[in-house]
């Protein structure tokens, strides 16, 4: 099933005031949109994203589209801008329809929705109503209600995309939200457990809300990994995923790639994960001759699956020979691309240790690694 995040961004926040839309005011270091796009853009079930724009917002397009985000352009209504984002979604099975507005959004929020939506047409998150309730009129209490059965929706809205496409072509008039819509097509719409902290930026109050949400919300963790390989015979040595022509190869169970176990060490290592032993045990015949990438690959798909991106890796090969410096370019590439972050926040660097130790008389390669995780 291929899932897609339908953000609408079109609105004009009247109600939360300020001198641009709320999705584009500060939360924080980066603006409310930020916030939001970043969550589904780490989710592992999400394929591809559409954000729909209003027209006066169109300059921000390339930001979105330069990152692999569909953009769509909004209408007056809500539901026009969901009709606009579905159109710029055709590939889709499933779609989840969000607020830019909301951006305290929860990985957990979004893959119960996913899930439900296994065994139900749509599937939406909602908070059970615990105040009392009252009707007002004037300031003066009027008369009280039931609260019983009744909850307070949430985003993202999840739905089949045939089903929801068709649901909005054939409704008309305007609609709060897209369960609506889609009940009034005869759809069932599973309510999945809501977040308190999932709050809709709709008054300037809920911006210092929000803001303290995600400030607590944020797991910044760093882990360290340190890996010895010795060189044995050969004619060449995998580093950093670079095979490097060498007088002697490096010894060890896999292809021995001492820069990529130790990274992956560092991963494990943010996450309280064990290390590669745990996972790829060199016991394991399976393992033996293995292509090192695929631990990297295991250890970033882990972090992602906790709901972290990986936001740098530092890397620090020690060894009199080969050179790495001539490599180092290739080193990062390779290393950014198994990990699936930019290269820019990824570092590899090489000293010797002075013909000093087990390394300073050529005996072997040693490698140091720190990796910085970041959930929001
Ligand atoms: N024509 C519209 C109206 C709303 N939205 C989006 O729908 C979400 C929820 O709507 P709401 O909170 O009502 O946002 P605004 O319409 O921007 O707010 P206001 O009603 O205060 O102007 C927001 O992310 C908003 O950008 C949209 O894409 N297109
Ligand atoms: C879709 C929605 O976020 C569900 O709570 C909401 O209906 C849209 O915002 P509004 O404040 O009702 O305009």
């Amino acid at each position: 099933m291929r899932v897609c995040a339908l953000i609408v961004a079109a609105g004009r926040g009247t109600r939360a005031g300020g001198p641009r839309p709320k999705q584009w005011q500060s939360l924080g270091k980066t603006r409310v949109i930020d916030h939001t796009l970043a969550t589904f853009e780490g989710h592992k079930e999400v394929a591809q994203i559409a954000i729909v724009l209003h027209p006066d917002d169109m300059n921000e397009a390339p930001y979105f589209t330069q990152r692999g985000v569909k953009v769509a352009i909004g209408g007056a209504e809500r539901s026009d801008s969901v009709r606009a984002g579905l159109a710029a979604l055709p590939d889709c099975d499933l779609v989840l329809i969000h607020d830019a507005a909301r951006p305290c959004v929860s990985a957990q929020v979004i893959s119960d929705v996913i899930a439900a939506l296994e065994t139900s047409d749509g599937a939406a998150p909602g908070v059970a109503v615990s105040d009392a309730l009252w009707v007002g009129d004037k300031n003066c209490v009027s008369g009280t209600k039931d609260r019983n059965g009744l909850f307070a929706a949430q985003t993202p809205q999840g739905f089949r995309y045939k089903q929801i496409v068709a649901a909005h072509a054939d409704y008309v008039g305007t609609a709060a939200d897209d369960v609506a819509v889609a009940r009034a097509a005869g759809l069932n719409v599973t309510i999945t457990a809501g977040d308190p902290e999932n709050i809709k930026i709709t008054t300037p109050t809920d911006f210092a809300r929000a803001t303290r949400i995600l400030e607590k919300k944020m797991d910044i963790r760093t882990g360290n990994g340190f890996d010895v390989h010795a060189f044995g015979p050969g004619d060449h040595v995998m580093l950093c995923g670079v095979k490097i022509p060498h007088d002697h190869g490096l010894v060890g169970h896999s292809d021995a790639d001492v820069g990529l176990h130790t990274i992956t060490d560092a991963i494990y290592g943010a996450l309280a994960a064990g290390d590669i032993g745990t996972h790829f045990p060199p016991s394991d015949p399976q393992w033996k001759g293995a292509q090192s990438h695929i631990f990297l690959r295991h250890a970033a798909d882990l972090a992602r699956d906790q709901g972290f991106t990986i936001t740098h890796v530092d890397c620090t090969l020690i060894c009199e020979h080969p050179k790495v410096g001539p490599h180092a370019a290739a080193m990062r590439a390779a290393v950014a691309d198994m990990i699936g972050i930019d290269v820019d926040r990824t570092s590899v660097k090489a000293t010797t240790s002075e013909r000093l130790g087990f390394t300073g008389r050529g005996e072997g390669i040693a490698c140091m690694a720190t990796a910085t995780l970041v959930k929001t």
